[in-house]
């Protein structure tokens, strides 16, 4: 592929800032060494992009956990400091006109919006992946799904006011970081571009390419990577990067992922501090993170590193509480599960039934996985979970609202940016380069592949039936019902006739 193709990956997060030294999961690694002038942008690698860097020559540690590659140490926090108060004055970049392309989810306005809404989520190859021979089916069996699932959603979007609130939520915070850009000297312009619902991401690239910018700074307002979500927007970024000239040539970086960012830890600490305060005894309150799950599958076998960076999130996040004086216990359990393959685990609602019967009173509830508030905290967390809890016995519930437009959060989404910035186009990366540097450099192809190499199959997170005694029954019975049903769909859709017709559920979109 064209090296100028390519979406430059890097991590815009300053290193590491906290010493894990306390974390018995991480081991010590050997040491690498670059010269002086190398950046040192931390970033998350796969034991592949074995990387390598150097204060002044001194020789910089590094740890592995699991899958990932860290620079360790209290003597980056330093580094950091300089660095950023260093990057914070450099001017916008001569004539170039600076675009910040926030990467979002999406979600249906109106109630009417719903199952349109969930075929674009579904028809995601990196929602639900079929195998090779069965991809021209992605559509009919998107098309199933949302219409199969989509009474059910609707109630919850409108238990919530009939719509989602991300697209107001996501403009927000698009204004709030170009004010806090232009306030840091830095004249950027702000997109947002969702995967699922408007703005789609080719309308923010079609205004990009109007405004006529020329850097791009791309980043995914996920603080953790999954294939699900950034992943799922990178890969189609670099499809529409392929097929256009102007976007071939326009310079870009991408931001990976920054939970692991000083900003917005402490934004988060900061709001479960003032949370806690809302409890009469607030050091007996658990705390509990409640992060959106991803089918299993997805983390052991196509390598997804969104179990680990949420695991090290909320240390992170531990940590600074307790800097603050602030040891509550604390739990990380997963929600949102949909179909009946299996997700990560704890599950959410599992754990509030184990913690009520463990005798636990007070719980705070903490999303974690999105920066926005959505249907799973207005309605899932605040509503089917805080009832579960109240009647697992649990005497007190309450909730830490999303991040928003939080100014702690908005100037650090700042600082990521204009730390990226002498980056964008700057480095001509070859394919060896990039794995040599610090940070995961390379295509979005590249990074994609770091995680999810050889693009398996992977079981559909939803799937309408199950029956069968064993395991391996129940899937290979699961299969063989889904493609009798999927023939019986090309042959509605291809015809016009059937029982879906019959029952007025399809045709959908006259
Ligand atoms: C980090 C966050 C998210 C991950 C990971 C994620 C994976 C994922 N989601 C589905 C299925 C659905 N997600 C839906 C809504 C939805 N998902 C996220 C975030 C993540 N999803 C958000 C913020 C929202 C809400 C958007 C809004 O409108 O407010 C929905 C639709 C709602 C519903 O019917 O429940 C579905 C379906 C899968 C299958 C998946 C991983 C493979
Ligand atoms: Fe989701």
């Amino acid at each position: 592929m064209n090296q100028s193709m390519h979406i430059r990956i890097q991590s815009a997060s300053p290193p590491l800032l906290f010493p894990r030294a306390s974390s018995s999961s991480y081991r010590s690694c050997p040491c690498y060494v670059v010269p002086m002038e190398a950046s040192c942008n931390a970033g998350i690698m796969s034991t592949s992009l074995v990387s390598r860097c150097s204060l002044g020559g001194k020789r910089t540690h590094y740890v592995h956990s699991g899958q990932q590659i860290r620079k360790c140490s209290s003597q980056m926090g330093a580094l950091v400091t300089s660095r950023e108060s260093e990057v914070a004055a450099t001017p916008a970049i001569g004539d170039d006109k600076i675009g910040v392309l926030l990467l979002n989810l999406g979600g249906p306005e109106t109630l009417d919006d719903v199952q349109p809404f969930l075929f674009n989520l579904f028809a995601d190859p990196d929602i639900i992946r079929l195998p090779r021979l069965f991809r021209f089916l992605q559509k009919p069996l998107a098309q199933f799904i949302s219409v199969v699932r989509a009474p059910k959603s609707k109630e919850g979007y409108a238990s919530i006011g009939g719509g989602s609130p991300l697209r107001q939520i996501t403009d927000a915070q698009a204004a709030e970081l170009a004010k806090a850009l232009h306030a840091k000297d830095v004249p950027a312009k702000v997109y947002v571009g969702m995967r699922y619902w408007h703005p789609f991401t080719e309308e923010a690239i079609e205004q990009i390419k109007k405004d006529k910018i020329t850097k791009l700074v791309v980043l995914p307002l996920y603080p953790q990577f999954s294939i699900s979500t950034s992943g799922s927007s990178l890969r189609l970024l670099e499809s529409l990067f392929r097929e256009d000239d102007y976007l071939v040539n326009m310079q870009h970086t991408v931001i990976p992922s920054w939970y692991q960012r000083e900003g917005y830890i402490k934004a988060m600490a900061d709001l479960i501090e003032k949370e806690l305060q809302k409890f009469d005894n607030p050091e007996q309150v658990m705390i509990f993170f409640s992060a959106h799950g991803v089918p299993l599958a997805y983390v052991e076998e196509a390598g997804d590193p969104y179990k680990a960076e949420m695991e090290e999130c909320v240390d992170l996040i531990m940590e600074e509480l307790e800097n603050r004086k602030i040891t509550n216990a604390y739990t990380l359990a997963y929600q949102s599960r949909v179909g009946p393959v299996e997700w990560l685990k704890p599950y959410t609602d599992d754990t509030i039934i184990e913690l009520g019967q463990k005798g636990v009173k007070s719980l705070l509830a903490v999303p974690i996985s999105f920066v926005s508030e959505h249907i799973e905290t207005l309605e899932e967390i605040d509503v089917e979970y805080k009832e579960l809890a109240l009647k697992s016995g649990i005497q007190k519930w309450g909730r830490v609202p999303a991040l928003g437009c939080e100014p702690t959060f908005i100037t650090d989404l700042a600082n990521a940016v204009i730390e990226s910035l002498p980056y964008v186009g700057a480095m001509a990366v070859s394919n060896l380069e990039a794995r040599q540097s610090l940070v995961p450099l390379g295509s979005v192809e590249e990074l994609l592949a770091t995680y999810d190499s050889q693009r398996r199959e992977l079981p559909p997170p939803v799937i309408v039936w199950e029956w069968g005694w064993t395991k391996s029954a129940e899937t290979w019975n699961g299969r063989a019902a889904m493609l009798a049903v999927l023939v019986l769909l090309v042959l509605e859709v291809t015809t016009g006739e059937g029982f879906l017709h019959q029952w007025g559920i399809l045709p959908l979109f006259q």
